[in-house]
């Protein structure tokens, strides 16, 4: 059979227009004139012709689909390979996403199926368009508002804007996609009786009180402010896992993410370290808003995405921190920016973001203890790795106008 599929699809139609050619030319010389036993014999050749040509046709419609279900895998990044027993699908909402794109990447390369779902809000085709027809991967343009069907073995639930002037941009839509998206995902875990992972956020501290945070700190979060579509909107999603964990037995994983950075944030992302590397990229002055006292702790992508998958392969259904602990404050950070990039950017003060948070730092005994992992790739190795793609994705920006 691999002989057969191995035939050009040429080579195919050529053969099989000489076939139609005698069929024709047979077909004329099959009359009366002819003796019993000349016209027998042209008969039954008539009919291998027409079984032959049977035989093509079948032999094309092969070809055609094996075309489609191969794709050349030597194009692709390389992945493990696994057997079934111990290859697992795994959905990934907010799969295009910056985080869900290295998340998608790495479970790839562990050779697993991945379904990589997204509704394009923030998230980009581009992320992980080096799969796009891999027999592993599949691209879903959904939007989680809306149940979703499939069988899956684990499920990742990134969907979600991130980003202040996005999560705030459509507050309304923060909250649906939080509170129902998150509700529908639990449905199908229940359904399938897949393992599920919920992307939680540091917000759920709010402006805390208790520094650094430990997941047993209740928070401090202002109900009405600009930031409760998200931050409630996580804490009720938070609380959704608990509830389906407790009342229908379903497997769950919460992670609390801090601020995380790296290749793949969008230019219009408009967090600090996308904000203050363009800035100081383009010599633009950088913008703290507010006196800049106020601190942050920055991690790198690829320690959020081992710290995901280690809870995920975890037995723990309690929170857990995910984050580097290395704080600075915003004014401290702005200078280490400029300096990293070499920029003559101007340090600007522009007015404070309302309720934004004071401090921040995530305890991450807790992921120690339950996950044996702490992050390894520190804030400046990830902060030059981060530059790097910048620069690059401004010239190409140079390059488009
Ligand atoms: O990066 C993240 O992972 C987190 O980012 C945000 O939280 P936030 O800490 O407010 O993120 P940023 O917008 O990056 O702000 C950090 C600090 O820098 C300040 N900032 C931001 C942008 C800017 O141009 N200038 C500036 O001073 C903000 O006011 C804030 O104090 C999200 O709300 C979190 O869900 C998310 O987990």
């Amino acid at each position: 059979m691999d002989f057969y599929r191995r035939i050009s699809l040429s080579s195919v139609v050529t053969v099989g227009i000489v076939f139609t050619f005698l069929y024709y030319l047979i077909s004329s010389l099959t009359s009366p004139v002819y003796p019993n036993d000349v016209s027998g014999q042209i008969l039954s050749m008539q009919q291998q012709i027409e079984e032959l040509q049977h035989e093509i046709g079948r032999l094309h419609r092969e070809q055609s689909s094996a075309n489609l279900q191969r794709p050349n895998e030597s194009n692709y990044p390389k992945v493990k390979s696994r057997n079934e027993d111990h290859r697992l699908r795994i959905l990934v909402t907010g799969g295009t996403g910056f985080v869900g794109s290295h998340l998608v990447d790495k479970l790839m390369h562990e050779g697993h199926e991945v379904i990589a779902l997204d509704n394009y809000f923030t998230g980009r085709r581009k992320n992980v368009e080096h799969w796009i027809g891999h027999p592993n991967f599949e691209l879903v343009h959904h939007d989680v508002v809306n149940p979703y069907y499939i069988e899956v073995d684990q499920i990742y639930h990134l969907a979600s804007p991130a980003s202040p002037p996005h999560y705030m941009y459509n507050p309304v839509k923060t909250i649906k996609t939080n509170s129902i998206g998150t509700i529908n995902l639990l449905g199908l875990a229940k359904r399938v009786k897949a393992k599920m992972l919920l992307a939680s956020t540091s917000e759920v501290y709010g402006d805390p009180e208790v520094h650094p945070q430990p997941e047993t700190y209740w928070g401090r979060v202002n109900t009405i402010g600009p930031r409760s579509c998200y931050d409630e909107g996580k804490r009720v999603a938070e609380s959704l896992m608990v509830a389906y964990n407790k009342q229908e037995n379903v497997d769950i994983r919460i992670a609390r993410i801090f601020n995380t950075f790296g290749p793949r944030m969008h230019i219009n992302d408009g967090r600090v370290v996308s904000n203050f590397i363009i800035q100081a990229l383009e010599n633009k002055p950088i913008t703290i808003y507010g006196g800049g006292e106020q601190t942050r702790s920055f991690q790198y992508v690829s320690d959020l995405v081992d710290g995901l998958i280690a809870l995920m392969n975890s037995n723990t259904t309690l929170p857990v921190n995910l984050g580097n602990p290395e704080e600075h404050t915003i004014k401290n950070f702005a200078t280490i920016i400029r300096d990293l990039v070499g920029s003559t950017s101007p340090i600007v003060n522009k007015p404070a973001a309302e309720d934004d948070p004071q401090q921040r730092r995530p305890d991450i005994n807790r992921a120690a203890k339950l996950l044996n992992w702490s992050p390894k790739v520190s804030m400046n190795e990830g902060l030059k790795l981060t530059i790097d793609y910048f620069r690059k994705e401004l010239e190409k920006e140079r390059f488009r106008r």
